[in-house]
């Protein structure tokens, strides 16, 4: 029996159509489930469950993130993820992940959000900073690794930093003198890293009452407005389809501090320009064209920028707006990082006099009375250091790294996608109890070696093998890997040098009436995170009257003398 079966034109291409689907499910169904079944069984950290429609738990992270996401890791983990927004958010907080992701996917995880801040202030990410991993990033690092932060430039600038750290002791030796009281230590630190800074940067210093011009006060009020907005949460940056919205109103404010920012940093490098024209100038003119060399010597930063271009392929070529994204991370990375380390360490001091005492004996032993420590004995004070040690410890100035994933990996044992960002909580790693005995003590000893701490505490020593540099995950202030910090050898100077000469020059004490215990030991989470109770203390002079002195001797300036610009401006 025949049987015709007879199909309309519609009929015929639904069989058809039936047809591949049934070879299509056949062919890619096993590969396609299997996709679904591993993305399913691909672990994703665990984490709060995001309450806010939209926000996701971006109200819960508060005033102070690195808090937070430490109380959090307590119930969730050491990798937790969180949806801020929109965006998926993976924090870690102990050394071990924090070595999976800044040394086993450290290339992977190399990269950084694209924050809309990081747009409109530091020119289009041209800095170092914010800069997306890639070929730009990698030539601007190697300008700050091998140019601007190598040993050498750092050494050529070592005047500068003895020349601000004299005028910050006198400035106290006077105040004391004069029996003002107690001083804010938070602004005066503040003001003489950002004069160290200014002066490598520039040759100019712009924070000293004794000398304030217009263009001081420009820069003060930009430098603080440029602080307080680049340390925003931008709603934009976690819920990206509101951008256009700029519900926050962030954006014209960000555009007319970055315009007066920018109007600043141009007059900056077009004077730089000038001189440089001069010299050029000079030099075609000169008989013995031998003389300039020692200008090399006290090149600043902007002129060796200057003198780089060129030097460089044209995606990262040295445009103006490279070299003024750079100065605007030098500034903002290098200024309040070393100004709130020293500020902790020196209230962790009066919250431990033992401390204190032990710290001026060594100086005492080490330097004596008759001269101010220099840059020079710093590697032979082994218990300062280990006091810094312990305040980047137990303060990180920069407590949590943002980084974001390139391309999926593994950390912990749980599926990171790419394009997610990564916080490591140095505040969190640093108080790791895998990594410390007692970890929420103040302690400097444990940094030392074991025969040399004494006390019952002994057995807590972890040794003075724990170096800073990126090596020992559970401590890394300035970072590890390749996003590392590249000022971390200045930077570890600037604090070491000014806690050195404020705890050798000086006794200190609170104010009338309060007691050590009660200091208030929270912080501001800005760009740094300083005491958010600025601490003020009252200096009594240690050292012979005759040594304090407000223009540093001789022996204390190897280098150069800074440019007429610089000296006089420094005029406290
Ligand atoms: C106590 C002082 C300092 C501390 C604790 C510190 C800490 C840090 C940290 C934690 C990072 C991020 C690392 C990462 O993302 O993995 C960083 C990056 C950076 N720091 Fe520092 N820093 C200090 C001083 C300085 C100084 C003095 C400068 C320069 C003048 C500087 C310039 C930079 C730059 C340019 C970056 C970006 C590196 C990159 O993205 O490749 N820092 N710093």
């Amino acid at each position: 029996m025949s049987f015709d079966l007879k199909l309309g034109t519609s009929a015929k291409a639904m069989v058809v159509a039936v047809a591949v689907l049934v070879l299509l499910r056949n062919l890619v169904g096993p590969w396609f489930g299997q996709k679904i079944l591993r993305r399913r069984t691909r672990r994703r950290p665990p984490g709060p469950f995001p309450i806010w429609p939209l926000l996701g738990s971006l109200p819960s992270v508060g005033k102070l993130p690195h808090r937070t996401y430490y109380y959090m890791s307590k119930k969730y983990g050491d990798v937790m993820q969180l949806k801020l927004g929109t965006v998926r958010v993976v924090v870690i907080s102990s050394p071990e992940f924090a070595k999976e992701v800044l040394k086993t996917n450290d290339r992977v995880c190399a990269s950084r959000p694209d924050d809309v801040s990081a747009h409109i202030l530091v020119y289009g990410r041209k800095d170092v900073i914010c800069a997306p991993y890639g070929d730009h990033w990698r030539a601007m690092r190697k300008v700050c690794a091998l140019e601007l932060l190598s040993p050498s430039r750092v050494a050529a600038s070592q005047n500068i930093r003895t020349q601000e750290v004299s005028f910050f002791v006198n400035d106290i030796f006077k105040h004391s003198k004069e029996g003002k009281g107690a001083l804010n230590m938070q602004s005066m630190l503040h003001e003489t890293s950002m004069n160290e800074i200014t002066r490598m940067l520039f040759k100019r210093s712009y924070c000293n009452k004794a000398h304030y011009t217009a263009e001081a006060q420009e820069f003060q009020e930009v430098a603080l407005e440029m602080g307080k907005i680049a340390g925003v949460v931008n709603i934009s940056d976690y819920v990206p389809c509101l951008k256009p919205f700029d519900v926050q109103g962030y954006v014209p404010i960000m555009k007319a501090v970055s315009a007066r920012w920018d109007r600043f940093l141009s007059k900056i490098v077009a004077d730089h320009l000038e001189e440089l024209q001069g010299q050029q100038n000079n030099i075609m003119s000169s008989e013995h064209p031998s003389e300039n060399k020692a200008d090399a010597e006290s090149k600043d930063f902007v002129d060796v920028m200057l003198s780089l271009r060129g030097t460089y392929n044209r995606s990262s070529r040295l445009e103006n707006s490279t070299i003024k994204a750079v100065i605007t991370d030098m500034i903002c990375a290098g200024t309040d990082t070393s100004a709130t380390t020293v500020e902790w360490a020196l209230v962790e001091l009066l919250r431990h006099p033992e401390a204190m005492k032990k710290s001026q004996e060594e100086l005492d032993a080490v330097v004596g009375r008759e001269r101010f420590v220099e840059e020079s004995d710093l590697a032979a004070l082994k218990y300062l250091q280990a006091v810094c040690k312990e305040a980047f410890r137990l303060h990180p100035p920069a407590p949590l790294i943002q980084h974001e994933s390139i391309a999926d990996c593994t950390v912990g044992g749980y599926h990171i996608p790419a394009k997610t960002r990564i916080v490591v909580n140095l505040w969190a790693v640093h108080r790791h109890p895998s990594a410390y005995d007692k970890p929420l003590e103040f302690n400097p000893s444990r940094f030392l070696k074991a025969e040399e701490v004494k006390e019952a505490a002994a057995g807590s020593a972890c040794g003075d093998h724990i170096d800073l540099k990126g090596k020992d995950f559970q401590l890394i202030p300035f970072g590890s890997g390749r996003r590392m910090c590249p000022g971390m050898d200045l930077g570890l100077i600037m604090v070491q040098l000014k806690l050195a000469r404020l705890i050798q020059s000086f006794t200190w004490q609170l104010p009338a009436g309060e007691k050590p215990e009660d200091l208030d030991m929270l912080e501001n989470f800005s760009l740094a995170t300083p005491k958010a109770i600025p601490l003020h203390v009252v200096a009594t002079p240690r050292l012979p009257f005759h040594l304090y002195n407000p223009n540093p001797s001789p022996s204390s300036s190897p280098s150069p003398s800074p440019s007429p610009s610089a000296s006089s401006s420094s005029s406290h």
